[in-house]
């Protein structure tokens, strides 16, 4: 799915109405009626509804929603907020025919003092801004919004399109903004949705259609994606039926060190499970056992040294590295300086696609200058604070996403940045997020099941992008479906790579 702009979506709304061809009201009665079905399935018509709406069309939206909310037997209200003296057109259309039907539902708010008692158990429906938000709240609107937001821990706070306040495109970390429970979004995803920054403020996010015309959709190009199952399938690659271990790759996973083998062991099983053809773990002589008896079904060597590795440079000689199809590099590897050295000497040995992180990442925090030594096209999966380490801190989401897409684009890397939605940089400055995933999945050792996935594709001969972005999928995936079999709490790492089988079943 594309991410649109606030413009692009006032285009796409203008494309519709000309194309379609519809009128504006229609328009607009077609996104409340979806917002409002969605309120029917969710809420009984026994606990009041209150509808704060602007001037504006978020807050025509808001009209309608009380009319067709009144139409099913609901107990709603419209406050309309007079922050300015012109309503849209569609806004007064909508607030006379609510006047007409529903005289007693209008309630006019000029001032904070107006803002009315609210029943224990409201249901408040935000419709004040939406994309047309132009500037931050200020005046005596802030007060509205700091009166909301106290009363959202009593009552369900859902914001239509946005949180009020919200900027689509931009940062808005600073500003006053509605904190909403649920926001219920038209068509497609606005790029602040996906900030973590966002998070208090858009509450679950859900995509409703509004029925916005297809060839402005499939016509208009984005740089900003979220993944999904249709595109999932595009990608992946059934298996052929002569198909033989070889065909789907050997990988050299160079992972643990005394105390982290846990590390090398989670990300072999999840290379294995992931569908790799042949693995070669490099670990250091403690780690040897551990990994015979963990992962049998990969072959192991040792590093001279006990406690890390500092050698698995050595056999990658230009005959010997053709065997391996890629490298997976950094779980529980430590960062001692005859690692960070090997490292060095590896990737001047080693030119195809690599997936580097955790401590590898660690090492490049340390040593900038091995960057732009990592063959183009490999996978980088930092989370925010080795990105952080790595390439700076930012003073917002959107900063650190500009500076991800442009790292990305510098270094000819795929640079994945974790999060609830994980951001996948391409270098052509395409970004991608990833929505497969919930918060059961920030436990130890989850990263280095993805480290492991990603290895296992790449070895299967997937190019990067589609290794990335099915790995990403395919992780979350496996996530949600531990967490739906034992709790977000209960899931563990191990867990999240039993489940990458059912995973691969739903593709
Ligand atoms: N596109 C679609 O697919 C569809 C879109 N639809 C809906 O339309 C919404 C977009 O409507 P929109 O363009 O009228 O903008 P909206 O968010 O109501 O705000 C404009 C008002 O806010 C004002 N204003 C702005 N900033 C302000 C501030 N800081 N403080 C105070 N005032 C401020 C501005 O006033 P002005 O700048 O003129 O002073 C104006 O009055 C969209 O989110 C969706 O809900 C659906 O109905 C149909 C399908
Ligand atoms: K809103």
């Amino acid at each position: 799915m594309k991410i649109f702009s606030a413009a692009q979506i006032r285009e796409a709304d203008a494309y519709t109405i000309r194309h379609e061809p519809i009128s504006s009201l229609q328009l607009m009665e077609r996104a409340a009626g979806a917002c409002a079905q969605w309120l029917y399935g969710h809420f009984d018509a026994s606990r009041p509804c209150y509808i704060f709406c602007g001037m504006g069309n978020n807050g025509g939206d808001g009209l309608v929603i009380a009319r067709l909310l009144q139409d099913k037997g609901y107990q709603a209200t419209a406050c309309v907020l007079h922050h300015s003296s012109k309503a849209s057109a569609d806004h007064q259309a909508n607030r006379e025919a609510l006047e007409r039907q529903y005289p007693q539902s209008l309630y006019d708010i000029h001032a904070v003092t107006d803002f009315p008692e609210l029943p224990a158990g409201s249901i408040i429906v935000d419709a004040i801004f939406g994309t047309g938000l132009s500037r931050p709240i200020e005046g005596w609107m802030t007060g509205i919004v700091h009166k909301l937001n106290d009363l959202q821990a009593r009552h369900t706070v859902i914001a239509i399109d946005l949180p009020s306040g919200l900027l689509a495109d931009a940062s808005s970390v600073l500003m006053p903004v509605v904190h909403a429970h649920h926001t219920l979004s038209f068509e497609v995803y606005k790029l602040a949705l996906l900030m973590p920054e966002n998070a208090a403020r858009t509450g679950q996010v859900y995509i409703l259609s509004i029925g916005l015309h297809p060839a402005y959709l499939t016509q208009t190009p984005a740089r900003f994606h979220v993944t999904d199952a249709a595109m999932m399938r595009t990608i992946y690659q059934p298996r052929q039926p002569f198909a033989h271990k070889g065909t789907f790759g050997h990988a050299l996973l160079v992972a643990g060190s005394y105390g982290k083998m846990g590390a090398a062991v989670l990300s072999a099983q999840a290379c294995l499970h992931a569908g790799v053809g042949l693995l070669t773990c490099h670990v250091p002589q403690c780690g040897y056992l551990v990994m015979q008896i963990s992962a049998p079904c990969a072959m192991c060597i040792t590093d001279p040294q006990e406690a890390y590795s500092a050698h698995f440079h050595e056999g990658l000689s230009p005959a010997e590295a053709v065997k391996y199809k890629t490298i997976g590099i950094g779980p529980g590897l430590g960062t001692a300086t005859a690692t960070a050295k090997a490292l060095e000497l590896l990737l001047e040995q080693y030119q195809q696609p690599v997936v580097i992180d955790a401590d590898a990442l660690n090492i490049m925090a340390a040593y900038p200058f091995l960057l732009s030594r990592i063959p183009p096209g490999s996978l980088l999966t930092p989370h925010p604070k080795e990105f952080e380490r790595i390439f700076g801190s930012t003073r917002n989401d959107f900063e650190r996403l500009e500076r991800l897409s442009q790292q990305a684009t510098q270094l000819q890397l795929y640079i994945l940045l974790k999060g609830r939605y994980t951001a996948i940089a391409c270098p052509d400055g395409a970004v991608y997020f990833n929505a497969t995933g919930n918060p059961g999945m920030a436990t130890g050792g989850s990263g280095d099941v993805l480290t492991g996935i990603l290895t296992a594709l790449l070895a299967q001969g997937y190019a990067p992008k589609a290794a990335v972005l099915l790995g990403a999928y395919l992780h979350g995936l496996a996530g949600d479906i531990a967490a739906a079999r034992l709790s977000q709490e209960a899931m563990t790492a191990e867990t999240i790579i039993d489940c990458l089988g059912p995973a691969f079943l739903q593709l």
